[in-house]
């Protein structure tokens, strides 16, 4: 009983934090998963390829909950990510990361055709909650990887507000460090609600790069990270904004514009890519 999955990394048009209403879009970096169930293993047991060390709860209770949904609860097995997201740098590995799982386990159950991809999102987004790694549930940032496109959510009560496919040039700045959800200073975010509110009504007027460039100024103010990325893109790019609690920052606009954005951007430390904006979401794979 086999299973492979994939499921993109997103971009933040607004952040949760602040209000539980949040907002983001598929980008093409993806992660896949590969699950193993056998009915004589005890337990399920989790690997990430690129880091030995890495925390694999999240991708180990992801099966866990699939096979008690969808299966057999006493299924255990072993799964095995491989991403090309940098890992707690605002991406959205851990919602890609539980997507591919949670696809790749409906797929060895042999039931991936049965289950909404909505409705597979929102296992993943338990397994993050009952594993630590999120604060609101990030249902806006599950289901922009999951279905694709861009999405609004209210992660308070896990609805889908919009769904809209974008196509976007983006480009991304991964300085070195890392940031973990788990860790960010949410007392501070909720600080800034009036500005998210007013972020949620322009992403929910299709107003999506205003949108961002507004949430990225506040929640960099709230989570004290560097507003010159914002300044050095702004005249450039049609939108910017630090994705999720960073510290990765993202651009979106005209391929020539990004690129001169990249040139300054490429003066700071870690690294820089230019991608784009994808409309499909998390698929099952051939094994
Ligand atoms: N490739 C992966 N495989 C397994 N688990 C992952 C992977 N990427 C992220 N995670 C999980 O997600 C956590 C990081 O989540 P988070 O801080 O929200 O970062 P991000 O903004 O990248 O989603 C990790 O500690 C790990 O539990
Ligand atoms: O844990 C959470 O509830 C969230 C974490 C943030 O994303 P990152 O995980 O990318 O920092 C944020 O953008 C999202 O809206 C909600």
């Amino acid at each position: 009983m086999d299973g492979r999955a994939e499921a993109p990394a997103a971009g933040t048009v607004l952040n949760a934090l602040a209000t539980g209403r949040g907002s983001a879009f598929a980008i093409d970096l993806t992660v896949t998963a590969e699950v193993s169930l056998d009915p004589d293993a005890e337990s399920v047991t989790g690997t990430v390829a690129e880091d030995a060390d890495a925390d694999t709860a999240l991708i180990e209770r992801c099966v866990e909950l699939a096979c008690e949904e969808y299966g057999d609860p006493a299924l255990g097995g072993t799964v095995e990510t491989e991403s090309e997201i940098p890992m707690a740098s605002g991406l959205k590995s851990s919602s890609a990361a539980a997507n591919a799982t949670v696809l790749a386990t409906l797929s060895a159950l042999g039931v991936a055709d049965d289950v909404t991809l909505e409705d597979a999102a929102l296992l993943g987004v338990r397994a993050a909650r009952e594993t630590g790694v999120t604060v609101t549930g990030a249902f806006d940032d599950a289901s922009a990887s999951m279905l694709g496109g861009l999405t609004v959510t209210d992660n308070t009560e896990d609805a889908l507000l919009a769904r809209d496919d974008v196509d976007w040039d983006v480009l991304v700045w991964t300085p070195p460090e890392r940031a973990y959800s788990a860790d960010a200073d949410a007392d501070r975010c909720a600080r800034i609600a009036p500005v998210a509110e007013l972020v949620a009504e322009l992403a929910l007027a299709g107003r999506y790069e205003l949108a961002m460039t507004v949430n990225g100024f506040a929640f960099c103010a709230a989570l004290d990270q560097p507003t010159a990325p914002a300044v050095d893109a702004l005249p450039l790019a049609d939108g910017v904004s630090l994705s999720g609690t960073g510290p990765s920052h993202v651009a979106v606009g005209p391929e020539d514009a990004l690129k001169e954005v990249r040139e300054l951007w490429n003066e700071r430390p870690g690294t820089t890519l230019l991608t784009t904006t994808r409309t499909t979401g998390g698929r099952v794979l051939t094994t």
